[in-house]
């Protein structure tokens, strides 16, 4: 394997630079993530998924390719939407939270994506915010307006850096609001005067609560220092999210704070990014309900990060397909290279040769920006010659061919499985199966025993206790156990 391969081959696709950069991590082989996060007020859909998967997929081959990682995503749990929810539920902000957070865990474990590092909360750091706000003001970067703070962006030099822009198009381009209260209008929110009834905090500037932007400066450059590697995000929140964020963090820092910025395309339907306000959303749990996570993985990362996809049943369908071809190699691979050898003559070299050439265009594939297309495309020009070895006229399972096709085996498993977790071994499927198997034959034996067909129940019951399971009938309902 090239495990430790090429660190300096990474190329990364810089939203700042608009260019692809090779990857060059701050400290030797430590590698800083921050990640936007969701704001915890609803289940997450589909395109967040994408937001989510993006850091997992760039975590998994980090670390295979020898880096340590250590990534942070926020919980947005203060904004206009957390508030407008709770009102409508009639639940307070921290109980709307807190089940949204549960929800977010629940459903990001079930697309198999790994946990960050830490999850830092919004209204966990409003006073590490009063502080940058504080400073911003103090050197000139931020003004007060009656109760509200707001950023002078006339005096960030290289406002509009990253989404490409110049502050007078910015302007022109700009909504003229109707706020007084601003210097100018592309001046944004640090602190918000709170209104009656509203969540707020003491502050300098009265009772209030912090803007969206100045959570992620702070939470990021707490965790992380006060210069990391990478930030992820959609690319809806280029600008003006990151925009601003940029501005806070260097007004303070007085330096770049952010290697590299990345971006992931949208989901659409029928053209438009799915999204809640729009209403043309599908969660992630109804999307889990009808499709495997594995499906569900492969259909988000089969085009490029930063391309757009379109959401569609048949889209997911056609993920499927696909998915159980390489599905079929791998578990064939798996079980071959567990039979009896026969002797034979040694006839594997060329597919070894295969091998080594495809996991070289893995690795080429992930090195290009992180390009998850491309590296499925591979897998399935491996799962073709290996089907075909496998399906010859004169194949014959010597000891030589084994140790070639567990070359394979391991290679579908290094990228299919553990770097882009797309397959899965039918070990852990089958385990997953039978609690619900169980279930449903129980059920079923209810029903005969209401029929009174209390042979066959007890037939069912007795053959499943040969299996090693007890199941128990009292007044409350039938139960079951491992024996
Ligand atoms: N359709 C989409 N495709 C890809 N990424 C998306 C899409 N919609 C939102 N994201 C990303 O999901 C992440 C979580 O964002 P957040 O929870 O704030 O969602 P949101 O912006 O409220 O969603 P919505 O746009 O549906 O209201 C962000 O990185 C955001 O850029
Ligand atoms: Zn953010």
């Amino acid at each position: 394997m090239l495990k430790g391969c090429d660190r300096m081959a990474l190329k990364i696709y810089n939203s700042l630079s608009r260019e692809k950069e090779t990857f060059l991590p701050i400290e030797d082989g430590k590698v800083k993530i921050y990640s936007c996060g969701p704001t915890v007020y609803d289940y997450f859909h589909i395109g967040n998924a994408r937001a989510f998967l993006l850091p997992d997929i760039i975590k998994r081959y980090l670390e295979y390719k020898g880096y340590e990682v250590l990534h942070v995503m926020n919980f947005t749990d203060i904004d206009d939407k957390m508030i407008i929810r709770a009102n409508e539920e009639g639940i307070s902000i921290e109980k709307l939270a807190d089940r949204f957070i549960k929800a977010f865990f629940y459903d990001i474990e079930n697309l198999n994506i790994k946990k960050a590092d830490i999850y830092p909360k919004a209204t966990d750091h409003i006073s590490d915010m009063i502080n940058m706000i504080k400073e911003l003001v103090d050197g000139g970067f931020a003004y007060q307006s009656d109760g509200d703070v707001y950023f002078r962006v006339d005096k960030f030099k290289e406002y509009g850096k990253l989404s490409n822009r110049k502050l007078e198009d910015l302007i022109a381009g700009a909504r003229v609001e109707v706020n007084d209260k601003k210097e100018n209008p592309l001046d944004f929110v640090l602190w918000k005067e709170s209104k009656e009834g509203e969540p707020s905090w003491d502050s300098p500037w009265g009772l209030g609560r912090p803007g969206w932007h100045i959570e992620c400066s702070v939470m990021s450059t707490r965790y992380l220092g006060a210069k990391f590697d990478i930030h992820t995000g959609g690319v809806d929140l280029t600008f003006p999210h990151h925009e601003n964020e940029i501005a806070q963090s260097e007004a303070c820092c007085s330096h770049q704070v952010v290697n590299y910025w990345m971006h992931n395309g949208y989901i659409n339907i029928d053209g438009e990014k799915m999204s809640k306000s729009l209403g043309n959303f599908f969660t992630t749990r109804e999307i889990l309900d009808k499709y495997q996570p594995e499906v569900v993985r492969f259909f988000l990362i089969s085009k490029h990060y930063r391309s757009p996809i379109n959401f569609s049943d048949k889209e997911l369908d056609d993920a499927a397909k696909s998915l159980i071809k390489l599905q079929n190699i791998y578990q064939k691979l798996n079980f071959l290279v567990d039979k009896d050898i026969v002797d034979g003559e040694l006839r594997g070299e060329k597919l070894l040769e295969i091998i080594k050439e495809k996991e070289t265009k893995l690795v080429e594939a992930m090195d290009d920006d992180f390009n998850t297309a491309l590296a499925i495309g591979s897998l399935h020009e491996l799962a073709k010659e290996l089907n075909r070895f496998i399906n010859s006229d004169n194949f014959e399972l010597t000891q030589e061919v084994k140790v070639v096709l567990e070359e394979g085996r391991k290679l579908l498993e290094l990228f299919g499985k553990d770097i882009l977790g797309i397959l899965v071994e039918q070990q852990e499927k089958d385990n997953e199966l039978v609690e619900p198997l169980i279930e449903l034959l129980l059920e079923f034996r209810n029903k005969v025993r209401s029929k009174k067909e209390y042979e066959l129940a007890d037939e069912i019951r007795d053959k499943l206790d040969e299996l090693g399971i007890e199941v128990k009938d009292s007044p409350q309902g039938v139960e079951w156990s491992y024996k």
